[in-house]
Parts: C-alpha cells; sequence; structure tokens
C-alpha cells in the first residue's frame, strides 16, 4: 500500500469540491474481480468513484463500500459517487424512481453527483438492463425533450437525495438550451478527453458557464471496442503516442501517468478505470511530480484529433450530439 496522496479538487458552482481524480468502472463487472480492483483502489486513495446505471456493478461497488464502512475504514462521507441516469428513463416519473433503484444498490442515501449520462432518450431492452437495438444495431429514439429529464434532476437536487446535477455526452448547444431554461444550473459535464481529443472549446465554453469538466477515457479507452465488437471504432492510441512516450521518460513516469497528470493540470478531473491491482496504484502515483509549461505545451500541440467514442448507434437520433461525426457520414 502507497501512502495515500491529497487528490486535489475544484470547487462546483454549489460549493461541493469535486476531486481531480477517481476510480472509473465501465466494463468491471466481474463481482470478485470488481471488488478486489475498487478494495485495492480505496486502500490506496481512490475517493471518487464513477459509475452508471448502465454499467451493471452498482450492487458490487455498493457491496463493497459497505464492507469499508462496516470495519470503520471509510465514512460514507470521505467518498464521492458519481453515477448516472440511463437513456432508457428520461421521463420526469422515472428520474426519481430510478434513482431511488441505484441508491438502494449502492447502499446510500444521497449522491454526490448525478449526470444525465445521453442527450439521446431510447426505449429499453426489456430482457436487458440496456437500451434497445434495433436490427440495424441502432437505439431506438424515445422523443423526451431535455427541459422535461432537466426539471426532475432539480427535483432530485432540491430533495437532497443528489448533492449535484450534471450531464454527460452533451454539446454546447444542448448545454447552453439547459442553462438557459434551468432553475438550477448544469454542476459538471462528463465527455471524452485526452490528448487526441482535448475538448479546448468545450472546456472553455464549460468554464465560462461554471460548470466543471470531467474526462472519460483519459487513456484512450483501449479496451473500448470490447463493448459492441461488431461496431467500428476509430484509431487512436494515446497510450503508444510518441510525445507522451517522450515526456515519459524525461519524467520517469509511465505514459499512462503524463496523460493523467496533464489532465489535472488542466483542471480537469480524470476517471481512468483499471482492475489491475499495479495499474490502480500506477494511475494514481501522480501526486508527487508536476509537468513543465513546455511539455504541457508540447502535448497541447499535437495536431491529431480523433473522438474515440462516435457512438453512432445513436447517429439517427434527433439529439445526436456529436456534428463532426455526422457530417463525416454525410459526406460517406
Ligand atoms: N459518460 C460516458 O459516456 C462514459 C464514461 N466513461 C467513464 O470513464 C471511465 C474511464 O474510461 P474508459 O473507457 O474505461 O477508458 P480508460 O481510458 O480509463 O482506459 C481503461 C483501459 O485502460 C487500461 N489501463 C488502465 N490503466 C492502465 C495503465 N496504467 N497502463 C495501461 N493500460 C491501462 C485498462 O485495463 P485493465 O482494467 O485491464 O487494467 C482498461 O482497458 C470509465 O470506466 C467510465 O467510468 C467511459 C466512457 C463513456
Ligand atoms: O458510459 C458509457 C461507456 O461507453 C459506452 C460506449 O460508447 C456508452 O454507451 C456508455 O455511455
Amino acid at each position: 500500500m502507497i501512502s495515500p496522496p491529497k487528490i486535489p479538487t475544484v470547487k462546483m458552482s454549489n460549493g461541493i469540491e469535486l476531486p481531480l481524480f477517481g476510480y472509473g468502472t465501465w466494463q468491471a463487472k466481474d463481482p470478485e474481480e470488481l471488488e478486489k480492483a475498487l478494495t485495492i483502489a480505496l486502500e490506496n486513495g481512490y475517493r471518487l468513484i464513477d459509475t452508471a446505471f448502465v454499467y451493471g456493478n452498482e450492487e458490487i461497488i455498493g457491496n463493497t463500500l459497505q464492507k469499508f464502512y462496516d470495519s470503520g475504514k471509510l465514512k460514507r462521507s470521505e467518498i464521492f459517487i458519481t453515477t448516472k441516469l440511463p437513456p432508457f428513463f428520461h421521463r420526469s416519473g422515472e428520474v426519481e424512481k430510478c434513482l431511488n433503484e441505484q441508491l438502494k444498490a449502492l447502499k446510500t442515501d444521497y449522491i454526490d453527483l448525478y449526470l444525465i449520462h445521453s442527450p439521446c432518450p431510447c426505449k429499453k431492452d426489456p430482457e436487458k438492463p440496456m437500451f434497445y437495438f434495433d436490427s440495424n444495431g441502432m437505439i431506438v429514439e424515445e422523443p423526451i425533450d431535455h427541459l422535461e429529464t432537466w426539471k426532475a434532476m432539480e427535483n432530485i437536487y432540491k430533495s437532497k437525495k443528489v448533492c449535484s446535477i450534471g450531464l454527460s455526452n452533451f454539446n454546447e448547444e444542448q448545454i447552453e438550451r439547459i442553462c438557459k431554461n434551468a432553475e438550477i444550473q448544469p454542476h459538471n459535464l462528463q465527455v471524452e478527453c485526452h490528448i487526441l481529443f482535448p475538448q479546448n472549446d468545450l472546456f472553455n465554453f464549460c468554464k465560462s458557464k461554471n460548470i466543471t469538466f470531467t474526462a472519460y477515457a483519459p487513456l484512450g479507452s483501449p479496451s473500448r471496442q470490447n463493448f459492441l465488437p461488431d461496431t467500428e471504432w476509430p484509431e487512436g492510441d494515446v497510450l503508444h503516442h510518441s510525445k507522451v512516450i517522450e515526456i515519459s521518460k524525461k519524467y520517469n513516469k509511465t505514459p499512462a501517468q503524463i496523460l493523467l497528470r496533464q489532465l489535472v493540470q488542466r483542471g480537469i478531473s480524470a476517471i481512468p478505470k483499471s482492475v489491475t491491482p499495479s495499474r490502480i496504484i500506477e494511475n494514481i502515483s501522480i501526486f508527487d511530480f508536476k509537468l513543465d509549461s513546455e511539455d504541457l505545451k508540447a502535448l497541447e500541440s499535437i495536431k491529431q484529433h480523433v473522438r474515440l467514442f462516435p457512438m453512432k448507434f445513436r447517429i439517427q437520433h434527433s439529439q445526436y450530439p456529436y456534428k463532426d461525426v455526422f457530417e463525416a457520414e454525410k459526406r460517406k
């Protein structure tokens, strides 16, 4: 066990501190493996856990956390739980119902940060805890206005079942519309973000709105293609990028540590996923060094930009958020 580092935070507009580093859990759902990995993460200083209804692992996470509370090793107040509303429960009557299920699974009476997972409300697969795909592999749209769902998010915020509310995978226009019509402004946006997709414009836009920023796929999500393997996933390997390797040698750190450190220094919360004990410790060992401005600039100036998560199974949805992907598809 390393001595747990102090993790820097950024204040959200509601005054709550968002840790700039946490533990991602997408595709971690083997109970034994996840419990072991999360235990190692918590013992080594991870405090933010990122999950979602559709990851199918909230109960495993809740059970693991309960063991930490019972043994007195951690208090609930020391943990920051982010979870997400699935795209098939966007109707106002469904939001709180779904949240209640998630609270039960996570063994808690509040969520620190609750996000609308996707701007594309869709039908549920009655057989699976997942969205429904049609015969072309597309999700089936449910026309529900974002403002209806956001109102329900505001209500659960007011009920104190969630301490902060936010969005994931929404574009600037969609966020702007919510902000203009909201009683409670979004506290956080979670989107893909790494050296090959730095999100400079969206990040600056969020800063101007006082919305904190979380980077998913901070290591380029090397195992993303295990999800929907029949889908075409864009190429892009941030962990083996020559610039990252060069800088990692200079600091005697690993490529993953350089990538995560860069996000933290940008003021972006990074949530790498790993179920490998050595990597879990490697990823959090980034608070004993600082990238200098020259190296930050070198990482910033990487010209090749590629969206690794185009989520094309949503491309026909009227609220599909990625105009770049949509335009490129139209030109094909
Ligand atoms: N809001 C959204 O729509 C989305 C949210 N997310 C969230 O963001 C989190 C992170 O994104 P994710 O897609 O998991 O991708 P990451 O960029 O975190 O990459 C995870 C992958 O990298 C491997 N890995 C972890 N650490 C290292 C290391 N030090 N060296 C080499 N390989 C490493 C892991 O393998 P192994 O586990 O085998 O060690 C795993 O295969 C998710 O887990 C989820 O919580 C992700 C995608 C979309
Ligand atoms: O969080 C998630 C992980 O990535 C998946 C693949 O695109 C998404 O469907 C999901 O929103």
